[in-house]
């Protein structure tokens, strides 16, 4: 009955139930939290707190451990699964959390640790309170040793990715991506111009107490000040006034302006993101198909369609590589493609410890026959938008490359956004598409890149040779 005695216990132990099966199971972070404390019946205050530890614990990994593992007397390999993830906490709240002091931090732990024994609570307690004593100006991190090794301890992230990263964008800028990959992210939504302006909302928030700015980038979108808390359970959210979704994203339906009478194929869509932006921005006049491989996904499209009001929009189940559309009819071809997702590792810091090398080409590989399908549907003249929410070469420029050889496609500039006073957003690759890096603009790392279909063919280098129907 201790846990319900003592304040933040609930959300110590919950942290660590997320944080246990994320190793043991491979779960994703936000859904095994959301899960656990559905199951616990978590307060909204313990909730917050669990998220908050078992975040700040997977964004800073491989710091904590390298920090325990100076403290500790025995080998990681050698504690118990459960009392390591206690310690982690515990070195995540003395390190990086200014909420609960250090000595509060190391009792709560102690007393997790007291259920599994004398034996770990003692142990927890030496390792802590060496930990306390050695993180007087922060937790240690390594100061020799090769520059990939130590700024993947020091800021947390995967070796292989650092090394990545260093090659192509050297130390400074990668050493910035590596910080910016670290702070939390602003909340947004981007407002349903037909049924909210971002004035209005913003009105109605602050009788609420709650205040947003219109985002720096993107027009139309509201920041969120302070983040946190459930975005859906804001007012408007259930009358369609908005949809959460992050600036960068709202980058990509916000180029493709998609316009009334338009006829339109999605071919990644769910749960819906950018085919709910077409749809807005065209004024629900257009002829959307938005098709996605996953049925459950693709549930998620019709369902926020139906909250925001939205009827131009129809869902085809299928795989998108064999397209079942008639090809050489569509307008406007939106690809937001599946992709490693590594510019978003601010918002979802699970992702760097779940990414392979290999997944990186897998995804290219995929990325390649999608684009080849979407190209294919393009009417002379139409547009094809290219996004994914990562900035690798083989996932962005590479591709690029690939289709500027193509003789059907022309590469159309997209002018790069605005840079809001303070912020330095120049884009370093504006010549071969739109990379945002995390660290230029606060946004999460992506790339967007416009393709349109000529109206006249032409042979790869050669004149032109006719036009097409
Ligand atoms: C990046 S997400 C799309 C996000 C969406 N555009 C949005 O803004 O809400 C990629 C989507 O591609 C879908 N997908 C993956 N492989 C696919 C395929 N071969 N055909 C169609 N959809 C696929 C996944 O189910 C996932 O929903």
């Amino acid at each position: 009955m201790e846990s319900r005695e003592v304040p933040g216990l609930v959300a110590r132990r919950l942290a660590v139930q997320a944080l246990e099966r994320l190793e043991r199971e491979g779960a994703y972070l936000s859904l095994a939290l959301r899960a656990l404390l559905a199951r616990r019946h978590a307060s909204p205050a313990q909730a917050a707190a669990a998220t908050a530890l078992a975040t700040g614990v997977v964004r800073w990994r491989s710091r904590l451990d390298y920090a325990l593992g100076r403290v500790s007397r025995r080998p990681r390999d050698s504690v118990d699964p459960t009392l390591w993830q206690i310690l982690r906490v515990a070195a995540y709240e003395i390190g990086f959390s200014r909420e609960t002091p250090a000595p509060v931090a190391v009792d709560l732990a102690v007393r997790q640790a007291r259920d599994l024994g004398g034996g770990p609570a003692a142990f927890a307690n030496a390792v802590l309170r060496a930990l306390v004593r050695e993180a007087d100006g922060g937790l240690p991190a390594p100061s020799d040793g090769p520059l990939d090794a130590r700024l993947a301890v020091t800021h947390s992230h995967p070796r292989w990715l650092v090394r990545r990263w260093l090659d192509r964008w050297g130390a400074t800028t990668t050493e910035a991506i590596l910080r910016a990959d670290n702070e939390p992210l602003p909340l947004s939504v981007r407002v349903n111009p037909l049924r909210a302006t971002p004035e209005r909302l913003g009105e109605v928030w602050r009788a609420r107490g709650v205040r947003a700015h219109p985002t720096p980038l993107v027009p139309g979108g509201l920041w969120l000040e302070g983040g946190g808390g459930a975005v859906e359970s804001l007012p408007g959210f259930e009358e369609g006034w908005f949809t959460p979704q992050s600036e960068a994203a709202m980058l990509a339906g916000h180029v493709a302006g998609a316009r009334a009478g338009e006829r339109i194929a999605d071919l990644c869509a769910a749960p819906g993101g950018k085919t709910t932006h077409l749809a807005e921005s065209s004024g629900d006049a257009a002829r959307i198909v938005a098709i996605d491989a996953h049925a459950a996904r693709l549930g998620l499209v019709r369902r926020n369609a139906r909250r925001l009001g939205l009827r131009s929009i129809r869902t085809v189940l299928g795989d998108a590589t064999r397209v079942p559309l008639a090809p050489g009819r569509f307008d406007l071809v939106l690809l937001d493609a599946p992709c490693t997702a590594l510019g978003t590792l601010a918002r979802h810091p699970d992702v760097r410890w779940r990414r392979r090398l290999e997944d990186v080409e897998a995804m290219a590989r995929l990325q390649r026959e999608l684009l080849e399908a979407a190209v294919d549907l393009l009417r002379p003249g139409g547009r094809l938008i290219y996004s994914v929410c990562s900035f690798e070469a083989e996932e962005t420029v590479e591709h690029v490359r690939r289709l500027s050889a193509d003789a059907r496609l022309e590469r159309v500039p997209i002018p790069p956004p605005q840079a809001p006073a303070g912020l330095d957003c120049a884009q370093p690759e504006t010549a071969e598409g739109l990379i945002l890096l995390p660290h230029r603009c606060r946004t999460d790392g992506f790339f967007v890149v416009r393709f349109d279909r000529s109206r006249v063919t032409r042979p790869a280098g050669g004149r032109a040779a006719g036009h097409e129907k």
